[in-house]
């Protein structure tokens, strides 16, 4: 981990009409950081995301990313600042390939305007097949590049997006539910996938599966009922009785 600080949410609030769903979140997140996020449905979990990544401007509060105020910046400014996400469904173009869905968020980090596959500039597009290839090398998907991704299992699906999420280079890539709907073995398989990811890259991960996130995550952040319940290491959380009585309703944490 690194000691530098990426992002500082400052106590922000968001309503939707008359209900408040977060209230006060305040939270820094230093470079490499691994942070899983858990607490009940309806916690106001996947609002938190939505905050970080522009879908959603807070009602109160500020966040800041690298020191720059991003509070209502859009979607793809902070995209290019380096805040990256995968969604809790698939979000992919099915009848596109691996390579081609692949290519898509290439063009769209180095800012080619969208010219579909035609070569426009062969000097740019080049480097940019280039960088397809070396990526599909990385993540031995080499062998499938053309396959398209309706013909992949879900758990390859969920493999291709995380692999589009650091594709474009981020500095915190957020996951939404990176194993739901999986089996064991392929939730295993990302599990590994997102423990050998670079170091430096900060990982901010929502999951309901508390095997999974206990394993991943060097920090948690247990968000109930819009507000920040406990902020500490996992082995922390486990003891925290607060924790173990509301979010799990008297049961041990894992
Ligand atoms: N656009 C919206 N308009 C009104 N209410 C919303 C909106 N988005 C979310 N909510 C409400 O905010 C609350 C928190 O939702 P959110 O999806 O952030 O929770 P969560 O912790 O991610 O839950 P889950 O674990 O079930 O995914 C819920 O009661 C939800 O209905």
């Amino acid at each position: 981990m690194y000691e530098e600080t990426i992002l500082e949410v400052n106590a922000i609030n968001k309503r939707f009409g008359g209900l408040e769903i977060l209230k006060e979140v305040s939270f820094d997140v230093s470079r490499g950081e691994r942070i899983g996020i858990i607490g009940p449905n309806g916690a106001g979990k996947t609002t938190f995301f939505n905050l970080l990544t522009g879908d959603l401007t807070p009602t109160q509060g500020t966040i800041a990313f690298h020191g720059k105020h991003i509070t209502n910046e859009p979607n793809y400014k902070r995209t290019r600042r380096g805040i990256a996400r995968t969604f809790q469904k698939n979000n992919l173009l099915e009848k596109l390939s691996i390579f081609e869905n692949l290519l898509l968020v290439l063009q769209r980090k180095h800012g080619i305007k969208s010219t579909w596959f035609k070569v426009r500039n062969n000097r740019s597009y080049r480097a940019l097949y280039e960088e397809a290839e070396a990526l599909l090398e990385t993540w031995g998907l080499h062998g499938r590049r053309n396959t398209k991704v309706e013909n992949l299992s879900y758990g390859e699906q969920r493999q291709i997006e995380i692999m589009l999420g650091v594709a474009t280079d981020p500095s915190v890539l957020l996951l939404d539910e990176p194993t739901a709907g999986m089996s064991q073995s392929e939730t295993d398989y990302i599990v590994e996938l997102l423990k050998n990811l670079p170091e430096a890259l900060t990982l901010m991960i929502i999951e309901h599966d508390l095997d999974v996130i206990f394993g991943l995550s060097d920090r948690m952040l247990v968000l109930y009922n819009g507000h920040v319940l406990a902020d500490d290491t996992p082995e922390a959380i486990r003891d925290n009785q607060q924790v173990n009585e509301i979010y799990m309703g008297k049961a041990r944490v894992v």
